[in-house]
């Protein structure tokens, strides 16, 4: 009986045009719904780090805004929310190294961050990768502990680096800087995979949070999540990278003290003020040892931040072959922007369109007195040395 029913309505829907427009309808509507539905559930998959930590620096109206907006918050859901371009920089420093007095950023945990939304707006328009459209069709894809991290130095070229590595579609990276081995350690593994960005077989996971290198605890917790975690590390003239870390803070606090009267303990005497962490970060060796207890030179690649900039293939290429990787970026991924000084990209990852990084990444550097710069240079050659010989490799800073 029910059946006979169930087949006369379809016969009756099959037999009126107006009846069949509307069975199309409905069935289009099903299929919308469900795209809907599968989207919601990709886009909740996705880090939430960076956003998060966008979100802190929305202005006070815009997290309103969201809060009270169902339909704001539904759409917040289905954008795709980005991994990438987030030029954020590197201004906490390890408690190990601050000092009451000199630690002038103490205060200025990712105080810069709000110069890099030129950036971020361009990522949003950006369109998904490759490997996250092919997680939405078919779910594939699972979050994994980073197999390889840049752990440092701060202002050596870490983003440039990271930005760069993220074109080669066996890498995929989080934008933001997790700070799990210093700063979050308490949150456990399961927090710091659950910010990774999902990977497929034979993919590289890879994050970069620049102070590790100086953290003492950093070592030993790394080679505790895995043995086999490959790490690198961006070098720097340390005196260059020094002013360069004096000028992110100046940056934000045009009142500090200048670079020349910081560097010295005592400026009659010429005592250098090691305490001070724009110092302390450059002393190489005295890190690396710390590192040396717990992973064996093979597993730490050095990547000179000067070449990163006058060679980035090349560079690009040396750690490609450290992790295992076809060589697939090369020359013709780079172009020098004159504007901005420095190599960009052709195509950034995910677009089409050429990219530099944003503007908090190669400031102009205050003039600093000759005389300090020498006294610095004098400080550091030791350090250097004995660096260039642990490391087998001379970066020709002196
Ligand atoms: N391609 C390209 N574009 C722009 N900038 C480049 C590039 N390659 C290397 N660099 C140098 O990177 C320096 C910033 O280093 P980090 O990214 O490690 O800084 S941070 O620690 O994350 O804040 C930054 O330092 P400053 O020049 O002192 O601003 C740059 O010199």
């Amino acid at each position: 009986m029910e059946y006979s029913l169930v087949c006369h309505n379809l016969y009756a829907l099959s037999a009126s045009p107006v009846k069949k427009k509307l069975a199309l309808l409905g069935i289009m509507f099903l299929l919308w719904a469900y795209m809907l539905y599968s989207c919601v559930g990709y886009c909740a998959t996705m880090p939430s780090l960076v956003v998060d930590s966008y979100r802190v620096k929305e202005p006070e109206h815009a997290s309103r805004r969201t809060e009270s907006g169902g339909r704001a918050d539904l759409m917040s859901k289905l954008l795709p929310r980005p991994q990438g371009w987030v030029d954020l920089e590197s201004d906490y420093d390890e408690p190990s190294l601050r000092t009451a007095s000199r630690d002038l950023s103490a205060n200025d945990v990712d105080g810069d961050r709000g110069d890099e939304w030129e950036d971020q707006a361009r990522v949003d328009q950006r369109s998904p990768e490759p490997s996250s459209l092919s997680s939405f069709s078919n779910g594939s894809g699972s979050k994994k502990l980073p197999q390889a991290i840049i752990i440092g130095v701060k202002k050596g070229g870490t983003r440039a680096l990271l930005e760069f590595l993220r074109v080669h579609p066996d890498i995929r990276a989080v934008g933001a800087e997790p700070h799990f081995f210093d700063r979050n350690y308490d949150n456990g593994l399961e927090w710091y995979r659950d910010l990774m960005p999902k990977t497929l077989e034979g993919q590289i996971t890879m994050e970069k949070t620049p102070s590790y290198f100086v953290t003492r605890e950093a070592p030993a917790r790394i080679s505790a999540m895995s043995r086999d975690t490959k790490v690198i590390v961006v070098v720097r003239d340390p005196v260059t990278r020094a002013i360069s870390d004096y000028t992110q803070t100046l940056s934000k606090k045009p009142d500090i003290p200048s670079f020349e009267s910081l560097t010295f303990k005592n400026r009659t005497t010429g005592l250098i003020d090691t305490s001070w962490s724009a110092i302390q970060i450059g002393i190489y060796a005295k890190h690396l040892d710390n590192w040396l207890q717990y992973f064996p030179m093979e597993q730490i690649l050095f990547v000179s931040g000067e070449r990163l900039i006058s060679d980035p293939a090349g560079e690009l290429g040396r750690v490609q072959d450290f992790l295992g990787l076809k060589r697939i970026i090369t020359d013709k991924h780079f172009y020098f922007n004159q504007t901005k000084g420095f190599p960009c990209l052709k195509k950034a990852e995910g677009s089409s369109k050429p990219h530099c990084l944003g503007k908090t990444k190669g400031r102009v550097h205050p003039n600093i007195d000759p005389e300090v710069v020498q006294r610095l240079r004098d400080f550091y050659r030791p350090f250097n040395m004995k660096f260039y010989q642990m490391t087998g490799h001379n970066f020709g800073w002196d």
